[in-house]
């Protein structure tokens, strides 16, 4: 297990943390084939279907008996195709169709919710579309302006659920770790943090999820300089030093947070480690079920997020 170790990288001082992903990582995929509480169909409409969790996502809606609304879209101005999922080929769109096509998917489809895995840099320019549009939203996409995401849809009156984790066992250890940080401010000060991530090559940000949980140790009293985080995209660093499981290489997102205390006597280690996309989609389709029974309750929160949907019973 030691000669995992590459020499260069800076890596805390356990032999836990060199086995890293071995022990949690291949977790069997869910079945998404049940609906979540009771059962409904409305029209969901996957905005990034080129993309790998716009793809599992839409698959998963279909797979849940949910109305695929047959468009989404692309950054790229001259794509020219379609997508197959299940029964429906869904034409994407370029930029400039964007407002036109989800005007009309607005009128024609009035209890509609979109689903957003885009990219980071469409994050807001697409919940201001949504938002002016009347058009409900679940935002998982990462990265953008957060607190401008969260005005939007305040000023608007616009309903979204917005979280960086749809996996909802994941939500769940990051809401403990937010009680843990109410219930115990201060209890680890002096104590260090190390935070080491690791995804697919193609993911442009860092993870999300760490930053919320990061926040969590913050106010268990362990400041973190984010710029700290080690972030691993190299496929042979993943599979020699991470441990992922090769064919998970393209679609894994290992997490680990190292704390230890002053003196070095004390630590611990917490790990949530995914391997492929399902947890996500699965999550999604909840957070879209729950999202659309509020808004036909005309609930007045209107913004929500992963917690919301645990708390109401979509924890399974
Ligand atoms: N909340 C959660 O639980 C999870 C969140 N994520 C987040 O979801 C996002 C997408 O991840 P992933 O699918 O792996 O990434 P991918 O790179 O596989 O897909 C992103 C897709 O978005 C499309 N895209 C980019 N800009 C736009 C735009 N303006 N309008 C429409 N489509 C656009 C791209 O297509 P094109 O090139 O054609 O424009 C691309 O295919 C990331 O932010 C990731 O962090 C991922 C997993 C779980
Ligand atoms: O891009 C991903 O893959 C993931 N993104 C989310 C994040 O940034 O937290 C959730 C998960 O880590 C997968």
């Amino acid at each position: 297990m030691l000669s995992l170790r590459p020499p260069h990288t800076t890596f805390p001082r356990t032999s836990q943390w060199l086995r890293w992903g071995r022990q949690g990582g291949a977790a069997a995929p869910h079945c998404l084939g049940a609906t979540g509480p009771g059962s409904v169909s409305f029209p969901i409409l996957v905005n990034g279907c080129t993309g790998n969790m716009g793809l599992s996502v839409a698959e998963a809606a279909v797979l849940r008996g949910l109305h695929l609304v047959p468009v989404s879209f692309s950054s790229r101005e001259k794509v020219k195709r379609t997508i197959q999922v299940g029964q429906t080929d869904i034409r994407i769109y370029g930029p400039s169709a964007r407002e036109d096509v989800l005007s009309s998917v607005a009128d024609e489809f009035p209890d509609v919710i979109v689903l957003d895995y885009t990219a980071p840099d469409s994050v807001n320019s697409n919940a201001e579309l949504y938002c002016k549009l009347g058009l409900p939203f679940v935002m998982g996409t990462t990265g953008g302006n957060r607190q401008l995401l969260y005005k939007s849809v305040q000023d608007s009156k616009n309903y979204a659920l917005i979280s960086p984790q749809m996996g909802k066992q994941v939500v769940a250890f990051v809401a403990l770790m937010r009680i843990f940080g109410e219930q115990f401010p201060g209890a680890y000060s002096g104590y260090h943090l190390e935070v080491l991530e690791s995804h697919q090559a193609s993911k442009k940000d860092t993870s999300g999820t760490a930053k919320d949980v990061i926040a969590c140790f913050e106010k268990l009293g362990v400041p973190y300089d984010m710029n700290k985080m080690v972030k691993i995209r190299d496929p042979e660093q993943q599979l020699e030093m991470v441990g992922v499981p090769e064919e998970h290489i393209e679609g894994h997102a290992f997490h680990l947070y190292h704390l230890t205390s002053s003196d070095d006597s004390v630590s611990f280690e917490f790990q949530h480690n995914v391997c492929g996309r399902s947890i996500y989609a699965e999550g999604t389709i909840d957070a879209a079920i729950f999202l659309h029974r509020k808004v036909q309750s005309k609930d007045s929160k209107r913004i929500y997020n992963m917690e919301d949907v645990l708390r109401e019973g979509y924890m399974r």
